[in-house]
């Protein structure tokens, strides 16, 4: 064979797409809204581009008394209603093929027996050979007990030709102790490298972009510190309300489902010094080390407000409140909005608040982080030209309308000397052709793969609870959240939070 190599080789494959080799995935909890509307239709995405093998086989396990063909029906109508891509009928045959049932409950061991038999003949089928992932997209509860039935079964065991791997889905306990008990329980199963704990937001092109903006660029990063940034806003405003979700959401709320895992995420990938490389021990070394830095502002009854949302006017509709929503109790104490002050004590960081905030029917739906710079020290016009002149802002818009703002003072034309705002916009929709694959499309395709990078690892989730749990802790102490009325931003409390720094939240 001859030794002469295309030069430019090494760096085309870089950007030829990853194809997971032969393995097949088993979803737990497959009668469900995630699987339903996210799972199902991932990996019909993922077919359809291709980027699934030949071979491969899904397996649902659930309660209902189904046949292969009936869930095969399941997973067709979640693929017709949610798929991101067209549906074709050669690529829905291929997928169709693998697709496998076991009938079940959790502490039914003839029933995981039964499951490793079909995984077998998979092998031999399929040619799945051996690898396979387990997605536990189930209540959180129940995260202990199918992988201690993994385990008895032997679907756990690994035998070095072959993978196996978990993938738990969020909340990853309820406050460091279940965290740390939950992961003492996986890691007896599974070792830290077969773990793939789940944060979508991880998956979304826009987070992985936040890396691109700062590392991939020399323009930011000499000022992306604190002898330039005045504070940061990191916000997820949606502006549904919980009905139908009584039975996770009621006594979780809005920081232990959002803060704790997505916007603790945003705020380390905003914060991280620059990683040795792009492998996924120095991402994970680097995110650790700043939440490790990161501590809750004090006091919590100045730094922190927290909501719960009342009947109203939404978008024109009449909308219940948390309390008169299906499920709820009618004493319950769930806060529906969170908003918390975080301090990252690293020079880079040092002085430079983290504004943190979520909550759901309010104003619009938006995730957005939003860096404010320091005013210029000196401004060398009348005060009257600049009286609307805000502070220099870039905004990293995760969600929708995908893209970065930057807002400066510019010019207005005129025989005066007059400055106003004005911003400069990046779009993904406008920049790019390619459409952004869904979030649990990428983080499917990374579990069998077995690329981790955007994966949490256990002292990460750790860290973040060590960050909430006294605000939490607080917050139980205080009882009933602060009401707001649907599409407002948050209870008056969130304002005077800011206000008494003498900022004020963006209304985005
Ligand atoms: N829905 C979402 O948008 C998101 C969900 N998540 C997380 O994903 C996971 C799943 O959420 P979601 O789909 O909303 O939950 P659902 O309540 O809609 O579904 C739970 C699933 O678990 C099954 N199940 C529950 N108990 C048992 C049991 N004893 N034996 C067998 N099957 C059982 C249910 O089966 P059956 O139908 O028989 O009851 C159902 O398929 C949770 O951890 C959630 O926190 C995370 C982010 C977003
Ligand atoms: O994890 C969760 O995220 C969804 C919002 O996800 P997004 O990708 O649409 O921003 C949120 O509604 C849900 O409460 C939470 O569990």
């Amino acid at each position: 064979m001859s030794e002469w190599q295309n030069p430019l080789r090494d760096e085309r494959d870089k950007r030829l797409p990853r194809i997971a080799g032969p393995c097949g995935l088993v979803i737990f909890g497959v009668t469900g809204d995630l699987s339903r509307k996210k799972l199902m239709p991932a990996i019909y995405d993922l077919a359809n581009r291709g980027l699934l093998p030949p071979g491969f086989a899904l397996t649902g396990f659930a309660r209902r008394d189904w046949e292969n063909e009936d869930f095969a029906q399941v997973v067709y109508d979640a693929v017709k209603e949610h798929a991101r891509t067209p549906f074709r009928q050669e690529v829905w045959d291929r997928l169709a093929e693998g697709i496998r049932f076991v009938q079940g409950t959790f502490d039914d061991d003839e029933a995981f027996d039964r499951l490793a038999d079909t995984v077998r003949e998979l092998d031999e089928e399929r040619g799945t050979g051996g690898n396979h992932a387990f997605y536990l997209s189930i209540p959180p509860a129940a995260f202990p007990v199918v992988c201690k039935q993994l385990a008895r079964s032997g679907l756990a065991n690994q035998d070095g030709e072959s993978w196996r791997r978990v993938v738990i889905e969020k909340p990853f306990g309820h406050d460091l102790e279940s965290a740390r008990e939950l992961n003492g329980i996986v890691n007896e199963v599974f070792p830290e490298e077969s773990v793939f704990r789940i944060d979508h937001y991880l998956g979304k092109e826009t987070v992985q972009n936040i890396l691109a903006l700062r590392f991939a660029n020399q323009l930011y990063e000499p000022i992306w510190n604190a002898s330039y940034v005045d504070h940061v806003q990191i916000t997820m405003a949606e502006d549904i309300g919980l009905g139908g979700r009584a039975g996770y959401y009621d006594g979780i709320g809005a920081a232990r489902d959002v803060i704790q895992n997505h916007l603790l995420q945003l705020m380390a990938f905003t914060t991280i010094e620059d990683p040795v490389s792009f492998s996924p021990q120095s991402l994970r070394t680097e995110r650790i080390k700043v939440l490790s830095a990161t501590k809750p502002a004090e006091p919590f009854g100045e730094t922190t407000a927290r909501g719960q949302y009342t009947g109203g006017w939404q978008g024109g509709k009449k909308v219940p409140g948390l309390l008169e929503e299906e499920g709820f109790p009618p004493d319950s104490t769930t806060e529906t909005f969170a908003a918390i002050t975080l301090e990252v004590n690293t020079r880079r960081w040092a002085g430079v608040p983290f504004y943190l905030r979520t909550g759901k029917r309010l104003g619009r739906r938006v995730t957005e982080i939003a860096v404010m710079f320091k005013r210029a020290p000196h401004l060398p016009f009348d005060q009257t030209s600049t009286e609307e002149l805000g502070q220099n802002a870039v905004v990293i818009r995760i969600q929708p309308d995908e893209g970065i703002t930057i807002r400066f003072g510019s010019k207005v034309p005129g025989t005066t000397m007059e400055v106003r705002d004005v911003t400069m916009d990046f779009s993904y929709g406008r920049a790019f052709t390619e459409s952004s694959p869904e979030a649990y499309e990428r983080l499917i395709l990374d579990v069998l793969l077995g690329e981790p990078s955007l994966f949490p690892v256990a002292g990460e989730i750790e860290r973040s609870w060590e960050i909430l749990d006294p605000i939490l802790e607080h917050w139980t102490k205080q009882g009933k959240p602060d009401p707001y009325a649907p599409g407002e931003w948050g209870p008056p409390s969130a304002e005077k939070m800011l206000a008494r720094t003498g900022r004020t939240w963006r209304h985005p």
